[in-house]
């Protein structure tokens, strides 16, 4: 049948994020899930030529918001482990945790994340974790975007998992009508041998496929590496060119010496995760440096067990104040760099150039964000300084991915809410009664 189209009308403001300027009293027009046609409230058509048509006044609407870092399936360990530093979370909690998740905690624990993830305007997000094709499965049905991957810790998956992992990302890639994207996903430098990650690294190229891992998150962790190996984490990617191919790499909070220039040069795509970097005291990554250098910065979450929610809006607050706060300058990182770090930076670091912007002819990834609702505070000076510093998450309202309604007036559309929590709340709780 011949899809009419959706007709968003009465917008208040349009922040395009590829550019400052803000756009007042427009409608928006949808088709074959892209925005066909963005124009002024004097000129808008008439609501019968559209199958769906939404009244946004009072709203702003933003590109859809993306998570370039997260673990979806660990809020299954929210609350579980808090206050303790990386390594002995992972090892103490997290990884025993883990290795009593059946395949089926992993397809709830994801769910509840992307639940939250979809409520809260994300509407793309990057995963590294176990039984992705699970993770898939709530992907494809709950209308999200994705790129997912098969994490690599080579002790526990050794040559095995790296076919696996390789497997997974060649047959999804490209699937749910092109919302799932892969990339390959070796844990960390030092839960992988160079042997290992020069071996995912001539896969990568050889498949045309990008690398996610974690990077150089806290002091101890740089400073045994460069024991063990003589040079930083980064140096030693560097030696067997790791860098060649498209990367994304999550915390990158200590650098040594050269090797932000190695960043630099090899194009590094950095996603930051600034609340799971304090809450694990792991330190606050130099990103104005980064910024300054022209290296792309995104924003994650992390896992729920170390942040402990997947709010981007809250996660980009605290990006500015640690920077603000850290160099003694409350002029950095303006609300404008932010909504780029969320969304234009977020789709180059997820090599999804089509989204993230307003744009004739990009796909239609985006949200409205209630400007009356409680949480966005009064007055409004400045409706994109409201959010960023006065609300949270509870002011999206709507949200489209692929030019599909996925959530309305704040009512997520396509996914089970009470299933999810029974479900969650059930399976957690298995866990940790086994595990006490
Ligand atoms: C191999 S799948 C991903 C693996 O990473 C663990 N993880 C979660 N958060 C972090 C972090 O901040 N640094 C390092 N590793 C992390 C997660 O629990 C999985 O085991
Ligand atoms: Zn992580």
């Amino acid at each position: 049948m011949f899809e009419l189209g959706i007709l968003i009308k009465n917008i208040l403001e349009i922040y395009p994020a590829d550019k400052a300027e803000v756009l007042k009293d427009q409608y928006l027009i949808i088709e074959d899930k892209k925005i066909k046609k963005i124009a002024s409230m004097e000129s808008c058509p008439s609501e019968k030529e559209f199958s769906e048509q939404i009244d946004a006044e009072g709203k702003i609407l933003l590109p859809g918001l993306i998570n370039t870092h997260t673990h979806s399936a660990m809020t299954l360990m929210r609350g579980y482990a808090d206050d303790m530093p990386l390594q002995k979370w992972l090892q103490n909690k997290i990884w025993p945790f883990e290795a009593k998740l059946s395949e089926d905690d992993i397809y709830w624990g994801t769910a509840l994340g992307v639940l939250e993830m979809l409520k809260s305007g994300t509407t793309a997000f990057a995963d590294m974790y176990f039984a992705m094709d699970r993770a898939a499965e709530v992907v494809a049905k709950s209308g999200i975007r994705a790129v997912l991957a098969e994490g690599l810790i080579e002790a526990n998956d050794g040559e095995e998992g790296l076919e696996n992992s390789l497997n997974f990302a060649l047959e999804y890639n490209n699937t749910a009508e092109g919302r799932i994207t892969t990339m390959l996903a070796p844990h960390a430098p030092y839960t992988c041998s160079r042997a290992y990650l020069a071996k995912i690294t001539e896969l990568a190229a050889d498949n045309n496929l990008a690398v996610h891992i974690h990077l150089s998150e806290t002091k101890a962790e740089v400073e045994d590496f460069i024991n063990k190996h003589s040079v930083s984490p980064i140096k030693f990617l560097d030696e067997f060119n790791f860098f060649e191919n498209h990367i994304l790499a999550a915390h990158v909070v200590h650098l040594e010496p050269g090797d932000l220039k190695i960043l630099k040069n090899d194009n590094v795509n950095i996603a930051h995760n600034p609340v799971s970097n304090a809450k694990l005291g792991s330190g606050i990554a130099p990103i104005i440096d980064y910024l300054a250098a022209d290296i792309n910065v995104s924003l994650g979450t992390d896992g729920v067990s170390s942040n402990n929610n997947l709010d981007l809006i809250t996660e980009a607050r605290m990006a500015a104040y640690l920077q603000k706060v850290n160099n003694y300058d409350p002029s950095l990182i303006d609300t404008q760099q932010l909504l780029k770090m969320l969304t234009i930076n977020g789709a180059q670091t997820l090599n999804l150039s089509q989204t993230g912007m307003i744009k004739e002819g990009k796909k239609a990834d985006l949200i409205l964000i209630d400007t009356q609702s409680n949480s966005f505070s009064y007055p409004h000076h400045n409706n994109l300084s409201n959010l960023f510093y006065a609300a949270d998450s509870r002011v999206v309202d709507t949200v489209i991915i692929d030019g599909k309604i996925i959530v309305e007036a704040g009512e997520i559309k396509t996914l089970d809410q009470e299933k999810i929590y029974y479900e969650a709340e059930k399976r957690a709780k298995r866990i940790a009664d086994k595990l006490k």
